[in-house]
């Protein structure tokens, strides 16, 4: 569903075009392939609470506390590891219980984006100081334009009663796990291994050559990160689809306690 040029978003994706390279703002080193969003987020107090699934799939539950009331899932794994497609199964069998926000962009609108729908779409100077004021969660430099995720935006999916997921890179998980009182649930999606990711990336067929190769370099660095204890509430290694979705969606069921209709 993302990371293509003009892909449309199951929300607000940060944007992509091709050819492009991400360089994050607060780790301006390191490569990104492409700022992903965040979507939701729960700003209420979190009971912890001991949390372990009982599964070979889902690994390092036990490292850390899950968070009884959160309402921000962080999804993150290395492109073309399945986040967009276990979250469209997600969202698509519990329409209700999920949103993402709508990420600001300095970009310049496409011919079928509606401000605040899509995006919201704001000036550099504006954002930069948004930015400044502490109002955004995660923000990234993209192929010259700024991307980014406010606290408002979270809030307002939360404010719907839903839980806010944001689908991001390491360095936008880097940056929510530095901000005060916002502890999301963090799930980290990883491939059978980087031969398998190149062949999904090929298959999916929406990257350039060099752009797959960008997103290739970056890949076991963020599966060094997401594998690293403390990092991440769950990891789901993505092999099976169908099986990786059951785990997926039965510790986010938990994790966030919803009930099964
Ligand atoms: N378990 C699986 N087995 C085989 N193919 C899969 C599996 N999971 C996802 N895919 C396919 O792999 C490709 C990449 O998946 P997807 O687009 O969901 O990755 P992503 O992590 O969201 O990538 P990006 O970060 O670039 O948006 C897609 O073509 C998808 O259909």
């Amino acid at each position: 569903m993302r990371g293509g040029a003009e892909r449309v978003c199951l929300s607000s994706v940060h944007g992509w075009s091709e050819g492009s390279v991400c360089l994050h703002i607060v780790f301006p080193i390191l490569q990104s392939t492409r700022p992903r969003c965040i979507r939701n987020s729960a700003i209420s107090s979190h009971r912890p609470a001991e949390f372990c699934l009982p599964s070979a799939n889902c690994k390092g539950v036990t490292t850390k506390m899950v968070r009884q009331n959160s309402k921000l899932l962080v999804v993150c794994g290395p492109s073309g590891s399945g986040k967009s497609t276990l979250l469209r199964k997600l969202f698509d069998e519990y329409p209700d219980k999920f949103g993402f926000s709508v990420s600001h962009t300095t970009r310049s609108p496409r011919r079928f984006e509606v401000d605040g729908q899509h995006y919201h779409f704001t000036t550099k100077d504006q954002m930069q100081a948004a930015i400044d004021r502490g109002e955004f969660l995660e923000h990234a430099i993209f192929s010259n334009n700024m991307y980014g995720t406010s606290l408002e935006a979270v809030q307002n999916v939360q404010k719907s009663g839903k839980i806010c997921v944001l689908d991001i890179d390491m360095q936008g998980v880097i940056q929510i796990k530095k901000v005060a009182n916002l502890k999301p649930v963090g799930v980290f999606v990883k491939p059978p291994s980087i031969g398998e990711l190149e062949l999904r990336l090929r298959r999916r067929n929406s990257e350039s050559e060099d752009n797959l190769r960008a997103r290739l370099n970056v890949a076991q660095q963020e599966i060094n990160y997401g594998e690293t204890p403390g990092n991440f509430d769950c990891i789901i290694i993505n092999e099976s689809l169908d099986k990786a979705y059951n785990v997926f969606k039965e510790f986010v069921l938990k994790s966030f306690e919803i009930v099964e209709n």
